[in-house]
């Protein structure tokens, strides 16, 4: 036989095999998909690439987001979904939620957008995970300890006064912007000390600040003007500034600088492959992540809790009531102390009723190590696992009319303990927000100081928005006035 067409016939037997082969693995793959797909809970993928991340975006982006609650009604409380780019499970119940955040390390890890994590960088607390996470959690719980923040109590009131007296000077005043001002410069001495207290290297960092936020959560598209570049941008200046103004600065006399700390306590934890460039890269970014967690979020309490007690004069007379009295308690008006702090109860009960209304941080974001049956569903491994803790909040089986502001909800002394209200916003589980008592602290001294000095008045009516951080369209312009001397209390006050 002709040895060509030997040839011939042998390539047309291998392309045959080899095309039965192909069309065996698609069809398994498929078979394979279509039985995770059976598995999974209901929802939609959205559009081919963008997923339901504009869908989502749009809906934070009013007075009422309606995206979860829509889902949750049609497919139940888990449902699939594609956001931020990523396939993923969405849960809306805290239950499950709380399931998910104390299984950190174990069937999760932390699982932010690709913007997020290139933003923040890859080595800031909520990026790393493992070993790496372990060490810099030791470090934040320590240098987050209560026996410091007790210390920092006079620097914290201090900072806040310096704020809060520059109000009336202004008259009207924009309260995000000031209550970003007075968050920022609280967090910065905590971290750095005095270097950071005002000027000029501290506004062009706040601004730097107000960049990077817009586009943690934008869609990764790195180029010119969009959020995401503006962002990197905002983010190499901010490494910049940390270098260059301030650390390579002499430290003065007596401050604290968790950033010098941070990088002795990480040369000795010797973590491998731990050069010195990296450690002071690692450094920067742990010093960021801080500064950006530590002040949006506690900035935003403020703002809304602003604005809640000002619609609510039940609540603000009930909060000016605890205050007044804590204020004629001390003598020729002294400083507060923890033991104060701690008995601000009604403003605790506010602070957590504003947290549970206007989060800062709307979704957690975790990534399943392994398939995970939860529920009678599938996540997939590899899946991103999104807890909607806006969402819990709002939940009516634990809050009733969830949409309304109301602070008594949590007194827990009125409450049947069964029903004790799921509270997620400093999260859960290991990577439970490790300056919780800080925000709570600085907030409380905050409302102590607005309550008992000054009477407030809205400008103008504001639309607000939850993308990507809850936030006002004018940034809430409120006349400040003195208090009133007539309503000023010169004895304790017994009822309230
Ligand atoms: C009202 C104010 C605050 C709110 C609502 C808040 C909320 C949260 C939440 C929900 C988490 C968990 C994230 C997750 O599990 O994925 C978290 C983590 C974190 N928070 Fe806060 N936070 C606040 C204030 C602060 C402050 C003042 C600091 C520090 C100065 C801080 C530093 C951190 C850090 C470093 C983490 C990451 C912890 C880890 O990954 O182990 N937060 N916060």
């Amino acid at each position: 036989m002709d040895t060509t067409l030997v040839l011939h016939g042998l390539e047309i037997v291998a392309f045959i095999c080899v095309s039965l082969t192909l069309i065996m693995q698609l069809w398994s793959r498929n078979n394979e998909q279509a039985k995770i797909n059976k598995r999974l809970p209901g929802g939609s993928f959205g559009l081919p690439l963008l997923g339901e991340t504009l869908k989502y975006m749009a809906s934070m982006k009013t007075s009422m987001p309606t995206f979860m609650a829509e889902h949750r009604q049609k497919y139940g409380e888990m449902f699939k979904s594609k956001l931020m780019g990523a396939f993923c499970i969405v849960t809306t119940k805290s239950d499950t939620i709380k399931w998910v955040l104390a299984h950190e390390g174990k069937q999760f890890v932390t699982g932010y957008p690709k913007s997020f994590r290139k933003v923040l960088g890859e080595y800031t607390a909520l990026s790393l995970h493992g070993e790496q996470w372990k060490s810099t959690r030791r470090f934040l719980v320590n240098s987050l300890r209560v026996e410091l923040l007790k210390e920092r109590i006079p620097m914290i009131e201090q900072t806040v006064l310096e704020n809060l007296n520059s109000w009336a000077i202004k008259g009207c005043v924009s309260i995000r912007e000031e209550t970003k001002t007075l968050a920022f410069n609280v967090v910065a001495q905590y971290l750095l000390g005095s270097r950071l207290k005002s000027g000029p290297v501290n506004d062009s960092l706040r601004n730097d600040f107000y960049v990077l936020t817009e586009g943690l959560f934008a869609l990764p598209i790195n180029f010119p003007g969009t959020n995401f570049r503006n962002a990197l941008e905002a983010r190499a200046r901010i490494l910049k500034t940390l270098e260059e103004d301030i650390v390579s600065k002499p430290r003065p006399a007596g401050d604290e600088d968790q950033y010098v700390d941070y990088m002795d306590y990480m040369r000795k934890e010797n973590l491998p492959g731990t050069t010195d460039e990296l450690l002071r890269e690692k450094t920067r970014c742990h010093i960021l992540g801080l500064l950006f967690a530590g002040h949006e979020t506690a900035a935003s309490a403020m703002l809304f809790a602003v604005k809640y007690i000002m619609d609510n004069p039940r609540v603000w007379n009930e909060l000016r009531a605890e205050h007044d009295n804590i204020q004629v308690s001390k003598f020729e008006g002294g400083n507060l102390t923890w033991d104060d702090y701690k008995n601000m109860r009604f403003s605790q009960s506010v602070i957590t009723e504003t947290l549970r209304l206007a989060n800062p941080v709307a979704l957690l974001w975790r990534e399943a190590t392994e398939d995970v049956q939860l529920n009678g569903s599938l996540i997939p491994k590899g899946w991103k696992t999104v807890c909607a803790i806006r969402e819990a909040h709002h939940d009516p089986e634990f809050f009733d009319h969830p949409h309304e502001f109301n602070p008594w909800r949590h007194q827990h002394e009125v409450l049947n303990p069964a029903k004790k209200p799921p509270l997620l916003a400093f999260g859960g589980g290991p990577r439970y927000c490790p300056g919780a008592e800080l925000a709570r602290a600085e907030l409380c001294i905050f409302l102590h100081h607005l309550v008992t000095k000054f009477d407030l008045k809205a400008c103008e009516t504001e639309i607000v928005s939850f993308f990507p951080v809850p936030m006002f369209s004018n940034g809430l312009q409120v006349r400040v006035q003195e208090r009133d001397p007539a309503t000023k209390c010169s004895q304790k006050i017994m009822a309230y």
